[in-house]
């Protein structure tokens, strides 16, 4: 798997640079971006935070808008911000263009049903292939974080608790915490996984919770004034059944916030101290 770079930029000491590559578990040739902090320019190797977006994002939007490089040079650690669906040529996309279904919307699942499966597996993608593209090509350790927002926080939510022996800690921003039970994860898992509820229960954080095999750190933040709140992301849902299960969450209703990166820029360093302590306590 060659890496073909499309850009850098010095920030911080250290360089933003995106990337493109063929996927081979998405059939197709993607885009992700990388932070690498001044320190893997003396030959240190660092942990890494994957960043999931949310709903019609790239992996630009975090980069530019997260305000979170300055911390990440600071407390030595990598960010990969992937892209949110596969895309180009042959990719299917919702057939009415809708933005939150199909590209920009890949609700890291696998899908299952036509004519989804073949390129939406945004589930193996972020798990697997791209953390081993990442761990053979940069100067970067086995120990990873992963955070996002929205369907993102949703995304980072699920990575940890089907396979929590790849992560030291996870979080989210607003997060679709029971994607089974609200609009935007209806239409999404109806779609990619077909009519079936009972199997869309093992892509959902509110359900795996309390199956969970290993307890990773796990910080929530949600904005009391997010206009998407009530109908489609649902905390007390997650807070509820982790404190079902004694799952050890920490969800922190943030008052007066939005679900924007206005939002993710104000508590972004908090997020990364919180990973930074996990992944170098791990090493
Ligand atoms: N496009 C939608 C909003 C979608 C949305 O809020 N997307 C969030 C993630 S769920 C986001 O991060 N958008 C990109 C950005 O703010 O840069 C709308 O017009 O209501």
């Amino acid at each position: 798997m060659s890496l073909q770079k499309l850009s850098l930029n010095k920030v911080f000491g250290g360089e933003h640079v995106r990337y493109e590559h063929q996927s081979e578990v998405l059939s197709c040739t993607m885009q992700f971006a990388i932070y690498l902090p001044p320190q893997t320019k003396k030959g240190q190797s660092l942990p890494v935070v994957y960043w999931l977006s949310g709903l019609t994002c790239t992996d630009e939007n975090f980069m530019q808008k997260a305000g979170a490089l300055k911390a990440a040079a600071e407390l030595g650690l990598v960010i990969v911000a992937p892209d949110t669906s596969p895309r180009g040529k042959g990719v299917p996309d919702d057939p009415e263009g809708a933005w939150d279904f199909g590209l920009g919307a890949g609700f890291y699942v696998n899908a299952t049903q036509e004519p989804w499966a073949k390129h939406y597996r945004m589930y193996d993608y972020v798990v697997s292939e791209l953390p081993a593209l990442i761990e053979k090509n940069f100067l970067v350790t086995d120990k990873r974080s992963i955070s996002g927002h929205s369907m993102g926080g949703h995304g980072a939510l699920i990575a940890a608790l089907r396979e929590p022996e790849r992560y030291q800690s996870v979080s989210a921003f607003s997060p679709i915490c029971q994607p089974t039970q609200c609009p935007w994860g209806e239409k999404a898992f109806s779609n990619y996984l077909g009519s079936q509820r009972e199997i869309w229960l093992d892509w959902d954080a509110s359900v795996l919770i309390a199956k969970a095999s290993a307890h990773v750190p796990m910080l929530v933040d949600q904005g009391s004034a997010d206009h998407f709140l009530a109908e489609q992301l649902k905390p007390t849902a997650l807070q509820d059944a982790a404190s079902r299960a004694g799952y050890p969450l920490t969800l922190r209703m943030q008052p007066g916030y939005d679900h924007s990166y206005y939002f993710i820029t104000s508590f972004i360093d908090e997020h990364l101290r919180f990973h930074a302590q996990a992944l170098l306590k791990s090493r």
